[in-house]
Order: structure tokens, then C-alpha cells, then sequence
């Protein structure tokens, strides 16, 4: 990057590293090795290799500083970022180096690892997506902040109780983060509340009516900077996490009063708005906090870029050349009023001077098609929050709805259906219609969501602005997900293809013709048998929960939700479990398999909640029965997360991604699976879909339902019960459960799941049914083969390069953000 390094890099070597960590040891741990305890040891350790990536940080943001390229804004209200150590090892290329130094003072870096807290400033999908996009980013080079809020409380801790779900606060931050970095000097103060004045500036016919903005009250926003780094390519990019204060922490008057509480009020409720993660996936809470937080997370980060990234004297006429705000999905919506309301009311531009800017500044990706999921904000409360902004809406809509009609003429049902401003059931500003309003471009996740919002969703958009839609198809970033997730198959395919896949995953294609080398096959199976021991041994030391090695394993790893369809899988196992203990199946023709679930469901979700009971007590039963548990064994690890996962999917045989078709946007697990190797059974949803045509279908378990099937079924009425009737499987399932079997016998138990099922069953479990059981004896026949089922995963991996996220990044940086990396 610079010719002379702002700062320098300890010496990248053993003897560097020892000297660096036994500095960091006795100079900020303040202890010697020998009392030192493991926290301390591992606050060390990271310090340590923070050290090593400083200097290209501060040459990376120097560099975007005085170079003032285009560069990308990320805004997300999650970022699920998991474990940084191993990361900032990788990227720094010191994964050798660590070991060796701290063997040398006989800690053990395994041990350390294990120290390190989650942070799990998500709630799935879309917030692990930020978080493999900024990896991406930074790994391509590409100038890019993310910005976000640093919950003090992040995804809740799960446990199980009688096989039912309780949630317990999530205290990542007790011992600190190491990996943050507080910018108090930063901060921002962010105004709520209050109203607004009209008054008119200027004097007779160049007189212009303004309206300014007189808040009730303030909190200030602290910067926490996470650093990003890129994968071995000497760059940093900067994640800002926003903390909020009160302006005045403490009121000594009042305290002197002697009302202590009263004294600390107003740092507590500031305090509050950065409390915790509203802990809701797809289903968005309307909760004024959680507008707080969005509006809070927003303005600290569109004031910071323009104060602190532009340069002094910036002409923000031009803020559009040199940044996109990304909005991932429509919770940092609340940003488009506000770059209006900065540049109108505090820059003094007109109004359309304004929106000439800001509608070239935003782009918005949406990720579902769960109409429930996209968020509202009633008027009344938006206004009473956020008055000067429920201004800046109503005339955008305005001449919105001008244009519609321009365009369209006087069809007023139209005009109703895509105002910004809903009028039923209340009065409340559609996020989802503002976001496209103001974007230049608007993009679903996957091929199928991005039709389906161009037909469906936000079709009366596609129609008045077709160029505004596109596509970029989810990604995961390969550093994580298989380099460090899976060594074992890293080497293999190193040692076959050479390294270059970890930063070009397409080159994985190169691998397709050691499908057929029965050698490279052998050892590929060696490789997914020793990431079965090494999830079994996880079970057992962290859940004490025990899984035999060697049966196929069947994953279904996601949050609860009823479109994902966890009440499929728990069906089959029930009917596979009926079955042998009934003997209609020979228990010796079963092939053994382990199905382990790992799944959240939002602590006010009661029917996830049922089911999650319901796997939980169906795993007891058919672990404790003495024939079924010979082929058949359920694991239900408690508090899945981004860790977990890392262990989970490297040793998984079958990706189970069977949610209706039409439901799921476009999951990322499913990718995650497949390259690792496993064979996904599944829908016509989401990415699944791409991933069949890359793998092909003779490697991939179709079944059920496809979108538009499903979508006639709904539209002339589907009953669920007609299914239970016809199907002796399927009724013998259901009345299982039904009358008790595991719930030692009290049919009232999971009655509601039942019911449910057979009245509603809104996510056509029953109509998929009989496809998915076919299916699963597909997936039986061909598991007996191992070599035919190692050459599919092998292609599996081979074919999958596509859902890398820096393929992601490409296509966002052509399509969308008209950006590029900073060459040296
Ligand atoms: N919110 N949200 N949406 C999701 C996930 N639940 O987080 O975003 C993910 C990331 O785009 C998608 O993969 C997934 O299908 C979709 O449901």
C-alpha cells in the first residue's frame, strides 16, 4: 500500500510471535505465564495477533482516506460474526507460527480457542450473510465499512428443560471483546422525539418555506470498531458497531437528593437502546425500541461517514460517487429520510436537490417473501419518534404517487396498493415500499425470490421501474465455512488443486475428475469419518450428548420456523420409528443414521417452541427403544450457533433443506453443506434450485412441491385433513402423537401441534409428506453405495464454487454499487 508502514508489524516468526505474547502478557494482562489463567492467556493471545494486523489496518483506512474511491456502506442491524480468533490467524497467515510459539510455552492453542465468546449480534441467515459479505469485501480489497449496533446482549443462550426451550441472557461482553476498539472521541448525538416548526427562510419571492426539527431528547452514539481482514492480501476493512449513552450519565443534583435511581435514569434508558437483540427471525417485532434502535444505528452511521470518512468540504452533491449504502433488508430503511432531512435541513439543499441525491445513494436487498415479515411502523408511533422524518415520508410519497399516476393513470386501487403509506388495518409507512422508492436498485437473494418479488411481492414496482430489479444470489465465505471449518478437506483439495480456491472458489471445478479416482474417494471418506468423530466428541464434551460415529448423518440445522418445515423431518423419523418397532421395516434393511437438529425459535413463537418440545421428546423415546435405537438415533445440541455450526457441517452426509417451496428466500446453510460434501435432500426453494442445476440432479434428493404447484394448491383451497385420510403412513404418524406415545401418553401435550397439522398446516407439511418419505428411501438405496455417494459429494464440492460470498460481492459490485477494489 505506502511505501514507508505507519506503524510496524512484530516480527512474523516464533520467536516474534513468544516475544510479542509474553509483552502483551505482563504489559496489559499484567501477569507472568506462570499464574496467568486461560482468559488471561487468551486475551493475550488475541491481543497479540491484533497486533500483526495493524498495520495494514491503518494503512487500509489511511489508504481509503487520501484516495477517496467509491466505496460501499453496509448497513445491517445484525452482524452474526462467530469466533474471530481463528479468522485473524488465518488472514494473518500465523495459524503455524501461534501454535508453535504458545506450544513452546506450553499452552496449547486448541485450549485457548475454546476461551473465546461468540459474538452473536444475530439472529441467522441475514445476519450471518453481513458478516460473510464484509469477510468478502475485505478479502477483495474492496473499500467498505459495515456498520451496525454492538448489542450488549446479543442472540439469547437457549437451553432445554424437559426437552423445552429456555432462554437466558447472552452476556458476551463479561469478560470484554478484545476485538473491539471504543471511539468515544467519535461519538454521535442522535435526537428523538419532539416536533417540528415550519419557518420560512429568506426574504419575498426567493422566500422558502422550511421545516426544522426540535427533538425531546438525545442520546449519544459510541463507536466500536471491529477490524475485518482480509484473507492474506495485506488489506483491513473496519466493521463500526454503535453503542448508545446518555449525554448526561449521571445527575449528581438529583443523586445528592438521595434519588440514586432517578439520578442514573437517563443513562439506563439510553443504555437500553442497544440493550439486547430482538431475538425475531423473519417476523419483525413493532416494538418502539426496536424502531429506536434502527433510527439510532442509521444516523450514527450517516453522520459518521460524512464527518469523519469525506474529506473536509466535501460537496455532498456528489456523496453518491463516492458511496452506496446497502440496506440489508428494510430494518436500516429509516436512513433514506434521514440523508433527506441532513441534507435539506442541515446542508440547506431544496428538496428535490436532495432527492437527487439521496435516490442515487441507497440500494436494498430484501430477503423474504413472508408477508409477515415485512416490517411496518405505524404513523402514530413513527411520528410521536420521529416527526421531522414522517415529514420527509409523506411528501416522498407524494411524489411518488404522482409519478404512478403519471405513468398509470387514475387507477386509485393501485395507487392504494403501492403507496408508501398503508391505510389498513392502520395507518402505517411500509418499509419494504419506501426501501424500493428509494433505491437505485432493489435485489432478492436467490434467482426464484428475485422472480417471485418481480411477480408477486413488489410486482406493481417491477412494472413502473423493470430495471430497478435484480438478483444476487446468497454466498458464504470458503475462509470460514470450509479452510478453517474443514482442514481435513482444505488439505485434500490443496494437496489435488492447490490453494487458489480459497480466494478464487470457482477453481474447485478443477476437482470434478477426482470424483472417479477411487483413491482420492477413499481418503475424502476418511476425512468426513474423522469430522463425524470430531462432532461427536463436541457432543459429548459440551452436551454431554452421545452419537454413535459411524451412521449417516442427517443434518437439519436453522432457526424453528414452521415454512422451514422441522415438523416434515420429525415426521419421518416418527414413521421410521412406527415402522421398525411395528416391523414393517426390517430394522437390519434401515441404514443407521444419527439425525441431529439444531434450531432457535423466538422466545414469543409458542408453536416453535411445541415443536421444538416435540423433537425433543420424540428423540427420547426412540433413543431409549431397544430395536429402534439400533439404525436410529436423534441429537437436539442446545444453543445452536456459528461454532457449532463449524463442527456440525463439515461432518454431515445429508443437508436437509425441505422447507415449501416459495418460502425460503434463499438459506445459506444449504451451501454451506454442499461445499463440504454433503448431498442436500430438498425443495424447489431458494438457492436450493441453483444448487441442484450446478450439482446436478443425479446428486441431489428432489421432492415435493414446486412453487407455483404449491401456490394453486393454496389458491383453491387446501385441505390438510384429505392427506391424513388417504395416507395409512402418514395417519399412523400423526395419531403416534396424537395419542401420546411421546408424551407418556397425555394426548394433550402436543395436541396443538397436531391440530395445527391437520386444520391449517398452513406450510403444506401433509401434502409434502409421501414426496419427502420417497425421498428419503432414494437417499437409503444410494447411501449403501458408498463409492456412488463419495463421487456425488465429491461433485457436490466440485460444483459449488458458485456460492462463494466474494461471487456474491462481484456480482453486488457490477450490478449494484458500480464499485471496485483499491488497487496497491
Ligand atoms: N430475515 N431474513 N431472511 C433470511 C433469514 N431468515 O435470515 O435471510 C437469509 C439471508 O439472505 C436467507 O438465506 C433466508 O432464506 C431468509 O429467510
Amino acid at each position: 500500500m505506502t511505501d514507508t508502514p505507519l506503524i510496524s508489524s512484530p516480527e512474523h516468526s516464533v520467536e516474534g510471535f513468544v516475544r510479542e505474547f509474553l509483552r502483551e502478557l505482563n504489559f496489559t494482562q499484567g501477569t507472568v505465564l506462570e499464574r496467568a489463567s486461560t482468559n488471561d492467556t487468551y486475551l493475550a493471545l488475541a491481543r497479540t495477533v491484533r497486533h500483526y494486523l495493524m498495520a495494514r489496518w491503518m494503512e487500509t483506512t489511511t489508504a481509503h482516506y487520501r484516495r477517496q474511491p467509491k466505496a460501499v456502506a453496509y448497513l445491517s442491524a445484525e452482524f452474526l460474526l462467530g469466533r474471530q480468533l481463528d479468522n485473524a490467524l488465518l488472514a494473518a497467515d500465523l495459524e503455524e507460527i501461534a501454535a508453535e510459539a504458545l506450544a513452546s510455552l506450553g499452552l496449547d492453542l486448541d485450549v485457548l480457542r475454546q476461551a473465546e465468546v461468540e459474538p452473536g449480534l444475530g439472529n441467522g441467515g441475514l445476519g450471518r450473510l453481513a458478516a460473510c459479505f464484509i469477510d468478502s469485501l475485505a478479502t477483495m480489497s474492496v473499500p467498505a465499512i459495515g456498520y451496525g449496533i454492538r448489542y450488549e446482549y446479543g442472540i439469547f443462550r437457549q437451553t432445554f428443560v424437559d426437552g423445552r426451550q429456555f432462554e437466558e441472557p447472552d452476556h458476551w461482553l463479561d469478560n470484554g471483546s478484545p476485538w473491539e476498539f471504543a471511539h468515544p472521541e467519535h461519538e454521535v448525538t442522535v435526537s428523538f422525539g419532539g416536533h417540528t416548526e415550519k419557518y420560512t427562510e429568506g426574504e419575498g419571492e426567493d422566500a422558502v418555506e422550511r421545516s426544522r426539527w426540535v427533538p425531546g431528547w438525545q442520546v449519544l452514539g459510541v463507536p466500536y470498531n471491529y477490524m475485518v481482514p482480509g484473507y492474506r492480501n495485506g488489506r483491513v476493512n473496519t466493521l463500526r458497531l454503535w453503542s448508545a449513552r446518555a449525554t448526561h450519565a449521571f445527575d449528581l443534583k438529583i443523586f445528592n437528593y438521595g434519588d440514586y435511581a432517578e439520578a442514573v435514569r437517563a443513562q439506563t434508558f439510553a443504555e437500553n437502546i442497544t440493550k439486547v437483540l430482538y431475538p425475531e427471525d423473519s417476523t419483525p417485532q413493532g416494538k418502539e425500541l426496536r424502531l429506536q434502535q434502527q433510527y439510532f444505528f442509521v444516523a450514527c452511521s450517516l453522520r459518521d461517514f460524512i464527518d469523519q470518512l469525506l474529506p473536509e468540504g466535501f460537496d455532498l452533491h456528489r456523496l453518491h460517487e463516492r458511496i452506496c449504502f446497502q440496506l440489508n433488508d428494510t430494518h436500516p430503511v429509516i436512513a433514506v429520510p434521514e440523508l433527506m432531512r441532513i441534507l435539506v435541513d442541515d446542508h440547506g439543499f431544496a428538496w428535490d436537490e436532495a432527492w437527487e441525491v439521496t435516490r442515487r445513494c441507497f440500494a436494498y436487498t430484501c430477503h423474504t417473501l413472508l408477508p409477515e415479515a415485512l416490517e411496518v411502523w405505524p404513523v402514530e408511533l413513527l411520528g410521536r419518534l420521529l416527526p421531522r422524518h414522517l415529514e420527509i415520508i409523506y411528501r416522498i410519497n407524494d411524489e411518488f404517487l404522482d409519478e404512478v399516476r403519471e405513468t398509470f393513470g387514475d387507477d386509485e386501487l393501485l395507487v392504494r396498493r403501492m403507496s408508501i403509506i398503508a391505510e389498513h388495518p392502520f395507518r402505517a409507512v411500509r418499509m419494504a415500499h419506501l426501501a424500493t422508492v428509494a433505491a437505485t436498485k432493489v435485489n432478492g437473494v436467490a434467482e426464484l425470490h428475485s422472480q417471485l418479488l418481480r411477480d408477486k411481492v413488489l410486482a406493481d414496482f417491477a412494472n413502473l421501474w423493470p430495471d430497478k430489479f435484480t438478483n444476487v444470489t446468497n454466498g458464504v465465505t470458503p475462509r470460514r465455512f470450509v479452510r478453517l471449518a474443514n482442514p481435513g478437506l482444505s488439505a485434500l483439495v490443496t494437496e489435488a488443486i492447490g490453494d487458489g480456491w480459497v480466494t478464487d472458489l470457482d477453481r474447485l471445478r478443477e476437482l470434478e475428475p477426482f470424483a472417479d479416482d477411487p483413491e482420492f474417494r477413499r481418503r475424502f471418506r476418511e476425512v468426513k469419518s474423522a469430522n463425524k468423530q470430531r462432532l461427536v466428541e463436541l457432543l459429548e464434551r459440551r452436551d454431554g450428548i452421545t452419537v454413535p460415529t459411524d451412521t449417516m448423518l442427517d443434518v437439519m440445522v436453522k432457526r424453528l420456523h414452521e415454512y422451514k418445515r422441522q415438523t416434515l423431518k420429525i415426521l419421518h423419523v416418527i414413521s421410521l420409528y412406527d415402522r421398525i418397532v411395528s416391523g414393517e421395516l426390517d430394522v437390519d434393511q434401515v441404514v443407521p443414521r444419527t439425525i441431529v437438529f439444531g434450531a432457535k425459535a423466538a422466545p414469543g413463537y409458542v408453536m416453535a417452541k411445541e415443536i421444538i418440545a416435540l423433537i425433543n421428546h420424540v428423540g427420547t423415546v426412540v433413543n431409549a427403544h431397544p430395536v429402534a435405537s439400533r439404525v436410529l438415533h436423534v441429537a437436539f445440541p442446545a444453543n445452536y450457533d456459528v461454532t457449532v455450526a463449524e463442527t456440525l457441517v463439515p461432518a454431515a452426509d445429508l443437508s436437509e433443506q425441505i422447507s415449501l417451496a416459495g418460502k425460503e428466500a434463499s438459506g445459506t446453510g444449504n451451501m454451506k453443506f454442499a461445499l463440504n460434501g454433503a448431498l442436500t435432500i430438498g425443495t424447489d426453494d431458494g438457492a436450493n434450485v441453483e444448487i441442484r442445476q450446478l450439482v446436478g440432479d443425479d446428486h441431489f434428493f428432489l421432492f415435493g412441491l414446486t412453487e407455483p404447484e404449491a401456490a394453486a394448491i393454496a389458491e383453491t383451497g387446501y385441505r390438510p385433513s384429505a392427506y391424513y385420510e388417504e395416507n395409512p403412513t402418514l395417519r399412523r404418524a400423526l395419531d403416534l402423537v396424537a395419542k401420546g406415545e411421546f408424551s407418556g401418553g397425555d394426548r394433550s401435550v402436543f395436541e396443538p401441534v397436531v391440530s395445527n397439522l391437520l386444520g391449517e398446516d398452513r406450510f403444506m407439511v401433509l401434502a409434502d409428506f409421501q414426496s419427502y418419505l420417497d425421498a428419503q428411501d432414494r437417499v437409503e438405496a444410494y447411501y449403501r453405495d458408498p463409492e456412488a455417494w463419495s463421487r456425488s459429494a465429491v461433485l457436490n464440492v466440485a460444483r459449488s464454487g458458485f456460492f462463494s460470498s466474494d461471487r456474491s460481492m462481484r456480482d453486488y459490485l457490477d450490478r449494484i454499487w458500480h464499485a471496485e477494489p483499491l488497487g496497491d
